[in-house]
């Protein structure tokens, strides 16, 4: 099980646009219309099962909000960071 990082340690790995709230780490992201919002949450979940970790993922329209928190370990990890990465690249491709 991942160790617990401390806030200073979150701040400093967090990617761009991802924010700390307590105990997870979130972004919202923005699409054009609502089915493109439910395709990327569809590579969310596929991405999550190829990590075994599992974000929150709440689809609205023209957006979907993402919360990401180590479960076992009781807060934010690096799968958590690592989690935020991924899905920030496969954004961005
Ligand atoms: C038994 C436990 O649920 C599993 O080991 C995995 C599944 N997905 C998970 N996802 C998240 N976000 N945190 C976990 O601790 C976690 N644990």
């Amino acid at each position: 099980m991942a160790d617990l990082l401390s806030d200073d340690e979150i701040d400093a790995q967090l990617p761009d646009e991802w924010t700390q709230e307590g105990d997870e780490i979130v972004r919202t992201y923005e699409f054009d219309d609502y089915l493109r919002g439910v395709n990327f949450a569809q590579m969310v979940g596929e991405i999550a099962e190829a990590q075994f970790h599992h974000p929150e993922i709440v689809i609205r329209y023209e957006e979907v909000e993402i919360r990401l928190t180590s479960h076992e370990a009781g807060g934010i990890t690096d799968d958590d960071i690592e989690m935020a990465e991924l899905i920030e690249s496969e954004r961005s491709d």
